[in-house]
């Protein structure tokens, strides 16, 4: 059977992830491939609760705790939703994945301590499914800062944290992209237009998929 492609989107809060994701679907689609898009935490009835509990659950969970429910959601995402898409031949697009735990929990919150980012690495290792291509979306704080500010969705607990959070995010991300240079590709330039974004990261996917 012929299996499909899974394809990850990955940065900081407002460098344009979701917005990506929809233009690579419409622009995969309209080359005739089959796309499934979807989203972390969250993409199945499941681990969409979850997303609820993690985002804007009133009780903050322990650290360890927070990470094995991000990974509660993604194994269901995984099993019940990625892996059939997949078998199915299809291109699945899905904004954040586990490069996000690493960022957010490992050097976000504990600082990169090593025994936390071993745990999370054996979860990858147990749910058994890495991303073929990853783009990691990077933009100046400001930027992202200003686009949500005018985005005016609800601000959850993670867009809440200190600034010093989030510069543990930025520069966890660029270590992961470090030690993974055949799957990430970085996007420098996510503060420019939707447009040119696209046709940067559309090029890549294309020759990935003409090479498989
Ligand atoms: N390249 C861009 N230039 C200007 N604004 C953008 C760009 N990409 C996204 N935006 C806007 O910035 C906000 C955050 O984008 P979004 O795609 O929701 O980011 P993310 O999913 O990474 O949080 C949205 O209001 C979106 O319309
Ligand atoms: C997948 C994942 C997300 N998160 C956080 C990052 C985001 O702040 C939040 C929600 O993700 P998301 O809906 O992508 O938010 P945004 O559009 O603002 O980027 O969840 C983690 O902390 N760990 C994880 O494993």
């Amino acid at each position: 059977m012929m299996s499909g492609q899974f394809i990850t989107l990955e940065g900081g809060e407002g460098v344009g992830k979701s917005t990506q994701l929809r233009l690579l679907r419409d622009a995969l689609q309209s080359q005739g491939y089959r796309v499934l898009a979807t989203r972390e935490p969250g993409g199945s009835p499941g681990a969409e609760d979850l997303r609820q509990l993690l985002l804007f659950g009133q009780n903050p969970l322990s650290l360890r705790a927070e990470i094995l429910t991000h990974f509660a959601a993604r194994f269901d995402h995984v099993d019940q939703v990625i892996r059939p898409a997949l078998a199915d031949g299809q291109i699945v697009l899905c904004d954040r994945f586990t490069d996000s735990t690493m960022a957010y929990q490992g050097y976000g919150r504990a600082e990169g301590d090593p025994a936390i980012l071993a745990l999370i690495g054996e979860l990858q290792k147990q749910l058994g499914l890495m991303p073929d291509m990853t783009f990691l979306l990077e933009a100046p704080r400001e930027v992202t800062r200003q686009r949500l500010a005018v985005r005016g969705v609800p601000t959850d607990r993670y867009e809440q944290a200190d600034e010093g959070f989030h510069a543990r995010i930025a520069a966890g991300f660029k270590q992961i992209a470090r030690q993974n240079p055949e799957r990430l590709h970085c996007i420098a330039t996510a503060n420019h237009s939707q447009e040119a974004v696209n046709s940067l990261i559309m090029k890549e996917i294309l020759s990935r998929l003409s090479n498989v």
